[in-house]
């Protein structure tokens, strides 16, 4: 089915939270669930989307379910926000297919990590930015670099910089590596113009010191895109104070996620407010312990979160 496209224009700003995929308590796609999660998701506010990145479980997905999720997404959504889909892979061909597929399907964006696979497979510079090449040359909407620890990859500043200024597509950097505000300062500073869209990650823990340094757009976990906005929204408008003031309440939270809970934390908001019928994690990922999901609902309810309220 043709999907509607998006009126968001470029540059993409603001809060695009990664989508969780929505399992049953078999553990099977629940693709009615995973549609009232992207309602929530946009009804919280988001900008736009992400999906089938790590917060959504891509690594516990088939090829077949990757392709599912993307079309019942881009089919529910219908336009109303642009979505970002990850088609990471270690094959420069299949990165590029999947990134193209992702395009023809209404894809805003494609998110992407540098080759890796398992602890120790890197391939030396000159092949990352060959596989940029193949993967800019493949499509023509833009593309958001995944700087992430997961990946095992060091990315100097100086080669996000020459893959921007070299290939046309790659305009988004998501940095979520340990000095990130520093990073990003140091990436606006060399690749000017050509960096689009300099982006926060990792559930917002750094989100202030981020913003500071000049980003523009936070790729956060799906469970409350309303305290996110409440941070950004005053930054924007010029009012540090306030977004600070905002920052400061949510950071409990955020925190919580970042160091308790992980990929699972926007599930269990969403299962506690109705959002989905089941928090259930693929296996061998394991549930969240019931101490640990308590502590998270605690801090959620104390900060008036959405999630909890918009199912019931
Ligand atoms: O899912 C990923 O790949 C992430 O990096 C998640 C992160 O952006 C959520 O804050």
């Amino acid at each position: 089915m043709p999907v509607t496209p998006h009126k968001a224009q470029r540059p993409y700003r603001g809060v695009f939270p990664v989508a969780p995929t929505i399992f049953d308590e078999r553990g099977e796609l629940d693709l009615e669930g995973q549609g009232r999660c992207i309602d929530f998701m946009i009804d919280a506010g988001s900008h736009g989307l992400c999906i089938l990145a790590n917060f959504s479980e891509q690594f516990v997905l088939t090829d077949a379910e990757r392709e599912t999720v993307m079309h019942a997404v881009l089919e529910h959504v219908a336009g109303r926000v642009p979505v970002i889909v990850t088609t990471t892979h270690f094959s420069s061909a299949v990165c590029a297919a999947r990134s193209k597929q992702a395009e023809a399907a209404g894809a805003a964006m494609v998110m992407v990590m540098p080759p890796y696979h398992g602890a120790t497979f890197r391939v030396p510079e000159k092949g990352i930015v060959e596989f940029f090449k193949v993967l800019s040359g493949a499509i023509t909407i833009p593309i958001m670099i995944q700087d992430a620890p997961v990946a095992g990859t060091p990315l100097s500043v100086e080669l996000l910089a020459r893959l921007s200024r070299e290939f046309s597509n790659i305009r988004y950097f998501k940095i979520e590596v340990p000095g990130a505000a520093s990073k990003l300062r140091s990436l606006i500073e060399a690749g000017g113009k050509d960096i689009e869209g300099p982006w926060d990650g990792e559930e917002a823990i750094t989100l202030l010191a981020d913003l500071d340094a000049g980003a523009t757009g936070a790729m956060t976990g799906g469970g409350y895109p309303d305290g996110i906005r409440q941070i950004i929204d005053p930054y924007f408008a010029g009012d540090r104070e306030k977004a600070k003031a905002a920052y400061e309440r949510w950071l409990p939270l955020i925190n919580y996620e970042n160091r308790q809970c992980g990929l699972i934390a926007c599930k269990a908001m969403m299962q506690a407010g109705g959002v989905i019928k089941s928090e259930a994690v693929r296996h061998p990922l394991q549930p969240l312990h019931p101490a640990t999901r308590a502590g998270l609902l605690e801090l959620a309810k104390e900060r008036d979160a959405l999630a909890l309220r918009w199912g019931k």
